[in-house]
């Protein structure tokens, strides 16, 4: 119906969706975030909670601005907290906040991102992370709409709309016992899932622009466009890292660029000149998971083998490590494997 919609050219609609995406600063609602951006225009302007799916780097945190900023809660703060940042005692009080002499340390009552958002929203990110006795607590909070600080006697009632996000398979985890049925179901009201970019090379052109315009900018250098068989190899790529990885491989192309026009295009692994003709058939042929295992391995040994830090795999992917480790874990990737 959505798309019909779209297509049909429903003036009000249309201007709706631009309206929802500008805020979030996203490319492609013409293309392949046709329905994503359908689906934050109808949700927005809700309470209700949204669960946000995907890749990393497909733009999970931006679709979460864009709900946030077009819904009436807009001109307070979205808060976020990213729970595989901290380890879990930590998280506990980022969350729940503390009173002064809960715990060793506690020199000061702290308020948690939970109080912090009272009357806006609380965006979790990489919510599959979250420890398990953890899940509890959070599932408790958004059952009861109220949280106690560690070490607290009182609770206080919050009016939070939250959003989540994770690149897990979150039903798998739950199969696997890491995370738990009940939070799940409450998290999964709405779910919006963000396609991989590899499946949406006809967003390329216009997000290549879009850097392209940001890039001028930011590095004060006049270029104006890219070669058209550069962009070519970036339709043809299989972007693990998706839009953030794409995002850092114009940058270094913009700054290596010594024309207004970008001629040479810097992937992580080399300039991937081959991958138009003979081997794109070994690549069609593979599937995404395995495209996306010989990637990282590919990446892995070139850095040999290290994950963090300046010239690390993750870097040159473009993702953040703990993301690279969850990605690895998943792809049963190990140190022997590469
Ligand atoms: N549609 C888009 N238009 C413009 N920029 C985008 C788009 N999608 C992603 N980006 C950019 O790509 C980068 C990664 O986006 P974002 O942080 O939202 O991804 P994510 O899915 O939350 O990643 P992760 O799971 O690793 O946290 C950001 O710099 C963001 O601005």
């Amino acid at each position: 119906m959505k798309s019909k919609l779209i297509k049909e050219g429903n003036p009000y609609l249309r201007q709706q969706i631009k309206k929802v995406l500008n805020e979030g600063d996203m490319v492609g609602h013409n293309g392949g975030l046709k329905d994503v951006a359908y689906l934050i225009s109808r949700v927005a302007d809700t309470d209700t909670t949204v669960l946000i799916l995907g890749e990393t780097g497909t733009g999970k945190e931006l679709v979460a601005k864009a709900l946030h900023n077009s819904s009436p809660r807009k001109d307070k703060l979205m808060i976020r907290v990213n729970c595989a940042a901290l380890p879990a005692t930590l998280i506990e009080s980022e969350l729940f906040g503390h009173e002064k002499g809960s715990f060793t340390g506690a020199t000061e009552r702290r308020i948690g991102k939970f109080e912090l958002a009272n009357n806006s929203t609380l965006f979790l990110d990489e919510i599959g992370e979250l420890a398990l006795e953890l899940q509890v607590k959070l599932l408790r909070a958004l059952q009861e709409k109220e949280i106690e600080r560690i070490g607290g006697k009182t609770v206080v009632k919050v009016n939070v709309r939250i959003i989540a996000a994770t690149n897990r398979d979150l039903l798998q985890e739950v199969q696997a016992g890491r995370f738990r049925s009940d939070l799940y179901y409450r998290l999964n009201v709405f779910p919006i899932s963000m396609p991989a970019l590899r499946d949406r090379a006809e967003d390329i052109p216009v997000l290549v622009a879009h850097f392209i315009n940001k890039l001028a900018q930011k590095l004060d250098k006049k270029i104006t466009g890219i070669a058209p068989e550069e962009l070519n190899k970036l339709k043809l790529y299989n972007w693990p890292g998706n839009v953030r990885e794409l995002e850092h491989v114009m940058e270094r192309s913009a700054i290596m660029a010594t024309d207004y026009t970008i001629r040479e295009i810097f992937l992580p692994d080399g300039n991937r000149k081959a991958m138009a003709n003979p081997a794109m058939q070994e690549f069609k042929t593979k599937s995404l998971e395995d495209s996306e295992r010989d990637h990282i391995r590919a990446v892995l040994t070139k850095c040999g083998g290290k994950v963090k830090g300046a010239g690390g795999a993750a870097e040159l992917l473009g993702v953040p490590p703990t993301t690279l480790h969850s990605k690895m874990k998943k792809l049963g990737i190990t140190k022997d494997t590469y």
